[in-house]
C-alpha cells in the first residue's frame, strides 16, 4: 500500500488467461503425455511510479508475463503437475525482478483424459472429460507459498438415498417433508496444501496430480456410499460435512477445503386436466430438470489445531 497526494493506493497487474499446451514424448515406449492449461499471472511490485507518474521503468510488462509462460512449458522438459508448473512460474517472477515482491499463479487444466480403443489405452489419443482441475500458488519473494487446488464442476447426481424433513416450516413454506427425493450438484471444491514454503513442497514427480485423483475419489465416494446400498443424505449441509471431513480425515497435509454444492432441483412433474386428473402422477419417475433457481449451499471445513 502507498500513499500520494493524500490518497492510498493499492495495484497488482498481470496476464490473465494465457491458454497453453505442453506434450511429452515418452521414447521408451512411445506414449505422450498431453496437459492443457489456462494461466493467469498477478503480480504485486513496487512500480508505482507508473501510477503517480508517466514513468514505467519498473513495470514487468503482462506481454513478458505471458511469453514467459511458453518459455517455462518448453523448458519443463519433465512431466509436472499444474501445481508445480504454478509455483514455478510464481517463484520465477518473485525471483527474477527485484520490484516483485508476490506472485499470485492461478491456472485450470482441462480434463483430457486418454482413450482406451478395445480396452487398450491409446499412445496419443485423448478425449475431454467434464471436471476441470484448479490451483492458486501466492509466492511470496522470501519463499513463502499458499498452495490451494480444486476441483470444478464435478457434476454429481443420484436418484435415491436422498430427503430433506424437519425444517422450518411457516406461512410462506410449502415444501413438503421427504425422504425419498433426487440429489445433484455441481461440486466446486477448493482445498488448501498446509505447505508454507517453496522449499517445503514434495518433489516427487506428479505429487499433486495424485492427490488430486485422491481427493476426488474421497468426495465421490462420500458422496454416494457403497454401490450396493448407497448412502441416505438428510440435506445437501449434512453431505457436504460429511464430503469436507472425509478429506480432511484422510489427508495429513490438506488444512481447509472449500466445498461449494448447489441444490440442483429437479421436480416432479403431475399434470393433469379435468377429463384426465391423473395424466401424469408423479411416482419417483418423472422429473422436471431446472438449473435456475437451485439452492446454493457452501462451507469451509478446517482443522482446529495446526501441526506446528
Ligand atoms: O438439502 C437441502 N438443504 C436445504 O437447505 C434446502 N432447502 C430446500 O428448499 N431444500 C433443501 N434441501
Amino acid at each position: 500500500m502507498a500513499e500520494a497526494d493524500g490518497l492510498r493506493l493499492e495495484q497488482r497487474h498481470g496476464k490473465a488467461r494465457v491458454r497453453v499446451a505442453r506434450v511429452w514424448r515418452q521414447n521408451d515406449d512411445g506414449s505422450h503425455h498431453f496437459v492443457e492449461w489456462n494461466v493467469s499471472i498477478s503480480l504485486l511490485s513496487h512500480c508505482l511510479s507508473s501510477y503517480h507518474r508517466d514513468d514505467n521503468s519498473d513495470i514487468v510488462a503482462t506481454d513478458t508475463m505471458k511469453n514467459t509462460v511458453y518459455v517455462k512449458a518448453k523448458e519443463c522438459g519433465d512431466r509436472l503437475s499444474v501445481e508445480e508448473f504454478a509455483i514455478l512460474i510464481g517463484n520465477h517472477f518473485c525471483s527474477f525482478y527485484p520490484q516483485v515482491y508476490t506472485a499470485i499463479v492461478n491456472i485450470i487444466e482441462k480434463p483430457w483424459e486418454r482413450v482406451c480403443i478395445d480396452g487398450k489405452p491409446h499412445l496419443h489419443g485423448f478425449k475431454l472429460g467434464s471436471e476441470n482441475h484448479t490451483t492458486e500458488a501466492t509466492v511470496q519473494k522470501s519463499g513463502a507459498l499458499n498452495l490451494c487446488s480444486g476441483v470444478s464442476g464435478l457434476a454429481l447426481l443420484k436418484t435415491t438415498q436422498s430427503g430433506f424433513e424437519r425444517f422450518v416450516r411457516d406461512k410462506y413454506t410449502i415444501l413438503p417433508d421427504t425422504r425419498e427425493r433426487m440429489l445433484a450438484t455441481e461440486v466446486n471444491a477448493s482445498w488448501r496444501y498446509s505447505y508454507d514454503s517453496v522449499a517445503s513442497v514434495p518433489k516427487k514427480g506428479l505429487y499433486f496430480s495424485e492427490k488430486f485423483m485422491d481427493v476426488k475419489k474421497v468426495l465421490m465416494e462420500t458422496f454416494f456410499g457403497p454401490p450396493e446400498t448407497g448412502v441416505y443424505s438428510p440435506s445437501v449441509q449434512r453431505t457436504l460435512y460429511l464430503m469436507g471431513s472425509a478429506v480432511m480425515r484422510r489427508f495429513a497435509d490438506i488444512s481447509s477445503i472449500h466445498l461449494k454444492m448447489p441444490n440442483i432441483h429437479f421436480l416432479p412433474v403431475n399434470l393433469s386436466t379435468k377429463e384426465n386428473p391423473l395424466m401424469v402422477k408423479f411416482k419417483d419417475d418423472v422429473y422436471l430438470p431446472t438449473d435456475e433457481p437451485h439452492g446454493s449451499i457452501e462451507a469451509t471445513v478446517s482443522r482446529m489445531t495446526s501441526k506446528m
